[in-house]
């Protein structure tokens, strides 16, 4: 099972209760699914394992250790069972704990020989403190034998919300989740530290989880692959969008040029790189299925856009941090008419377009927030996202999804917050946690050429948010299939096979 929605832990806790209400399973009932889910992967997996140790927390996860503990011995594996506090009396954890036949060691006392296995169930979804005492004492001890762990829910330790790590965390080489992945195990550190995440069916119906209406997803093509563009068989190049790419002077064009070619390889039918006089030798030098253009200032700019009628841009790559970008951003802003193909669909601010608002965003997201504005999409790395919201990025009480969707809020744009998790968030509250890079991507230009890939999208009509999210997609899919020897110059090319298998029998 791996369906899309991520639930936090309140998310998570409410789908409990309604699907408790609706049945058939009560919560003793979804515990013996869980604990049974979790026992199921470790016979598959670990057949050989000399010995299981369960570690089993004072609540529901400790429940599932307990329901897990038992299967196991009932199995002929030889388990020990330690314990780090109490079941409340009367909670389904007791339940589960007064079925288990095993004694029940003192997690003090743990101890464990090299090969065998851990099944850590001390805490999932309700992790409220740092782990501390016999709990970390046990985590250190898990790694210095270099036991493998399959994690519970979550590995001990590390929050499903935020994915951090409260005091210390398992680092678990598979990790067994109930009904639906949660933030943790996509945002790091807690991705690296689940290992193999599997989702188990428990008995918590499709319908219960939609009737929460999560807002918090995986970024995979399930999300957006029905928004992207499909160009009609009778189509023309300007019908299947124009970009527009602001190239800076003659000593940092190439920034430009690489998001001008992955706007075009994204899709948009045309694509004009607008060139400063200054650098109009150097781009002209380098430049074949794409235009050029002179745009030395807002005049310029608006000459192009009463006359070529482009549908996106992209500002920022390799531009300068000037007023002349502030210019162009907001005579781009002003330009929506909203309905029809002549308006302009959206501006994608990277790098120094974003820098360039550190002091004043105000008029910028003002614009955004307009009736008929385009869709303004920022794609700010940690660096640039401290420039522009210097107080969500230093707020430690905030996880990286809070702080994009804040800043999608502000803004009233999309953010797409990069970094090896990168999050996607829309002004309307929506979100999504991207997983398939690599750390290949991390290569000069690598953002540009993400920039560009928006911008094309954008151009065809595809919705800023899906577009966002179907652009970083593609681009780490890009990345990870090229591998080791990336540069930023691969990743256009990189995209053409991605792009046709996501369109499928659209791609002939
Ligand atoms: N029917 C269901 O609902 C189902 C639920 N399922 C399972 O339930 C799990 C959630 O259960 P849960 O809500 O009881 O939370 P859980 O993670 O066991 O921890 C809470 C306890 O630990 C304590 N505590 C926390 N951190 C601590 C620390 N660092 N150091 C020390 N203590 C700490 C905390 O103390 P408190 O915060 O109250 O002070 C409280 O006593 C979920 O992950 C899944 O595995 C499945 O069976 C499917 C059906
Ligand atoms: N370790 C990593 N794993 C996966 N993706 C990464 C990693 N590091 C960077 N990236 C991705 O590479 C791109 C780098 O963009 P950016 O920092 O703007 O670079 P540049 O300014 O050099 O173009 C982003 O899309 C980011 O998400
Ligand atoms: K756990």
């Amino acid at each position: 099972m791996r369906t899309i929605e991520l639930l936090t832990s309140a998310e998570m806790a409410e789908v409990d209760r309604r699907a408790i209400a609706a049945g058939p399973f009560d919560g003793i009932g979804l515990m013996r699914n869980a604990g049974q889910a979790v026992a199921s992967l470790v016979l598959a997996r670990w057949p050989g394992a000399p010995r299981v140790h369960v570690l089993a927390g004072p609540g529901n996860n400790g429940g599932d250790g307990y329901v897990v503990a038992r299967l196991l011995h009932e199995s002929g594996v030889a388990v020990s069972l330690w314990a780090s506090g109490k079941p409340r009396t009367g909670s389904d954890a007791a339940l589960a704990a007064a079925e288990c036949p095993l004694p029940v060691h003192d997690l003090a006392a743990f101890d464990a020989e090299p090969g065998d296995l851990v099944v850590d169930a001390l805490y999932g979804a309700g992790l409220s403190k740092p782990l501390v005492g016999a709990d970390a004492r046990a985590v250190d001890k898990v790694a210095a034998l270099g036991l493998a762990v399959v994690a519970v829910d979550l590995p001990s330790g590390v929050s499903g919300d935020s994915g951090r790590v409260l005091g210390r965390a398992f680092k678990a080489n598979l990790t067994v989740t109930f009904a639906r992945r949660k933030p943790g195990h996509l945002l790091l550190p807690g991705r690296e530290l689940c290992g193999e995440v599997v989702v188990a069916d428990i008995g918590i119906a499709d319908a219960v989880v939609a009737s929460i209406g999560a807002g918090t997803f995986a970024n995979e093509p399930e999300l957006w692959r029905a928004a992207l563009p499909v160009p009609a068989i009778d189509t023309h190049k300007y019908r299947r969008g124009h970009v527009g790419v602001f190239s800076g002077g003659p000593a940092s064009t190439g920034a430009a040029r690489l998001s001008a070619l992955a706007a075009a390889r994204a899709g948009a039918g045309a694509v004009t790189v607008l060139s400063p006089g200054s650098a109009m030798q150097v781009n002209a030098a380098h430049l074949t299925a794409i235009m050029l253009r002179r745009t030395d200032d807002a005049s310029d700019l608006d000459a192009f856009l009463a006359d070529r009628r482009p549908s996106a841009f992209v500002l920022g790559p390799g531009f300068g941090v000037s007023e002349k970008l502030r210019d162009f951003a907001l005579v781009v802003m002003a330009s929506g008419e909203g309905e029809g193909p002549s308006g302009v669909e959206g501006l994608v601010l990277d790098a120094d377009g974003i820098t360039a608002f550190r002091d004043d965003s105000a008029p910028l997201f003002q614009a955004a927030g307009a009736a008929n504005a385009p869709a303004l999409v920022l794609t700010p790395h940690e660096g640039e996202f401290a420039r522009l919201f210097a107080d969500l990025a230093g707020d430690e009480t905030l996880s990286k999804l809070d702080k994009a969707r804040k800043a999608a809020s502000r803004a009233h744009g999309v953010i797409v917050y990069k970094g090896p998790d990168t999050v996607i968030a829309a002004p309307d509250g929506r979100a999504a946690i991207n997983a398939n890079g690599a750390p290949w991507l991390a290569t000069a230009g690598s953002g540009d050429v993400l920039g560009g890939i928006v911008a094309g999208l954008l151009a065809q009509g595809m919705p800023a948010f899906e577009a966002a999210c179907a652009a970083v997609w593609m681009h780490a899919e890009a990345g990870a299939r090229f591998g080791p020897g990336l540069i930023a110059e691969d990743l256009p090319q990189a995209l053409a096979p991605v792009l046709r298998e996501l369109l499928g029998d659209h791609a002939r």
